[in-house]
C-alpha cells in the first residue's frame, strides 16, 4: 500500500510583461516578471486514480495569470501575488491553498541628456525583487518579500578578530578587510485576513526602506563581522516596518584574499601595502540569520 504524502502541481516560469501608458504626459511605466502558481487540494485522484476533473489545468493557471494581470495592477507584486492566490482559493472549491511566487526584474529609467527618458529603460543589474505568497482558504495570506542578487563590496570598514582560536586555526586577526557579499534579505509580513487588508500596504515604500537600510548598514557600519552587521540590519528594519514580524538575511562572505609579492624584488603588497587582490569564486562563508520582535506581534 502507498500514500500520497506530497501534492502540488502549477505553472512554473510564467513570463509577464506589462506597461502602464500615462497618456497625458507620455510616461510609460514597465513591469517585468517571472511568476510561479502552485495548487493544493482535493487533487488526490488525479495522481491516484488519473482523474483529470480535479486538474485546474497548468494552462488555464497561466491564462489567468495574463487575464489577472490586464484587470490589476501587477505592481507591487506583493499586491498581484495576493489576488493571484485569492483568486484561485475563492473560484475553485476543491483548491484549498495557492502558493504563488513572483521575481521582479529590474527595469530602471534611462536618464538621458539629464532627464529621465520617457519610454527607455536598462537593465542595472541582476538584483531581483522576489515575493513568495501562501493564500489558504479560511486562513488569509502570508506574503515574505525578499531582495537577492544584490551584489555589493566595500573596500575597507570591515574587520574581523577576536574569533576562537585552536589547533584548526589558520586564519589571522585583521582590522581592516574588503567586505563583499550578494545580499539575500527577506521580511515575513503579519498575516493578512483578507485581500484588501494586504492591498493597503504601501509594499513599495516598505521595499525602499529595506534595500535603503540594507545599503547604508553595509556602507556605514564599521563592521566587526557579518554576523554584527547582519543583525544591525534586522533591527533596523523591524523598526521601520511594523507589520513585518520577522526578518532574514543570508549573506555569502566572498573572499579577496591577500597575494604574497615579495618574491617579485621585494614588492610589499600584504598588510597595509595590499593592493591587489585574489577575488575567491569558492569556498565562501555563508552567515544567516532571522530576526522577530520580541514581545506581541504587530497588528494592522
Ligand atoms: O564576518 C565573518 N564571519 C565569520 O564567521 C568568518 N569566518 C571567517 O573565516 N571569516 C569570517 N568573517
Amino acid at each position: 500500500m502507498s500514500k500520497l504524502s506530497y501534492a502540488r502541481y502549477g505553472k512554473d516560469n510564467i513570463r509577464l510583461y506589462k506597461v502602464d501608458k500615462d497618456e497625458k504626459t507620455g510616461v510609460q511605466t514597465v513591469v517585468e516578471q517571472t511568476v510561479r502558481i502552485l495548487l493544493e487540494g482535493d487533487i488526490e485522484t488525479s495522481y491516484t486514480r488519473a482523474d483529470n476533473s480535479v486538474v485546474v489545468a497548468t494552462d488555464t493557471q497561466k491564462q489567468t495569470c495574463y487575464i489577472l494581470a490586464k484587470q490589476n495592477p501587477i505592481s507591487p507584486p506583493e499586491s498581484f501575488a495576493a489576488v493571484l492566490g485569492t483568486h484561485f482559493v475563492e473560484k475553485y472549491p476543491h483548491i484549498h491553498a495557492a502558493h504563488v511566487k513572483i521575481i521582479q526584474h529590474r527595469w530602471t529609467r534611462m536618464t538621458i541628456d539629464g532627464k529621465p527618458h520617457p519610454h527607455s529603460f536598462l537593465r542595472d543589474g541582476e538584483e531581483i525583487r522576489v515575493v513568495e505568497s501562501l493564500t489558504t482558504e479560511g486562513k488569509g495570506i502570508s506574503l515574505r518579500s525578499k531582495i537577492e542578487k544584490l551584489l555589493v563590496l566595500k573596500s575597507t570598514g570591515s574587520a574581523f578578530h577576536g574569533f576562537h582560536r585552536d589547533e584548526y586555526t589558520q586564519l589571522g586577526e585583521t582590522w581592516d578587510r574588503i567586505l563583499s557579499t550578494e545580499v539575500e534579505a527577506g521580511w515575513q509580513w503579519k498575516t493578512f485576513e483578507t485581500l484588501a487588508e494586504a492591498q493597503a500596504v504601501d509594499f513599495d515604500a516598505a521595499w525602499q526602506a529595506a534595500r535603503d537600510i540594507t545599503l547604508k548598514t553595509f556602507a556605514t557600519d564599521v563592521s566587526a563581522s557579518v554576523q554584527a552587521t547582519m543583525y544591525k540590519m534586522c533591527d533596523q528594519i523591524l523598526a521601520a516596518l511594523p507589520l513585518v514580524e520577522a526578518v532574514d538575511y543570508s549573506l555569502p562572505n566572498k573572499h579577496y584574499f591577500e597575494i604574497d609579492l615579495s618574491w617579485h624584488k621585494g614588492i610589499k603588497n600584504t598588510g597595509k601595502d595590499a593592493t591587489v587582490f585574489a577575488p575567491q569564486s569558492d569556498p565562501n562563508g555563508l552567515i544567516q540569520c532571522t530576526v522577530t520582535r520580541e514581545g506581541p506581534s504587530a497588528k494592522l
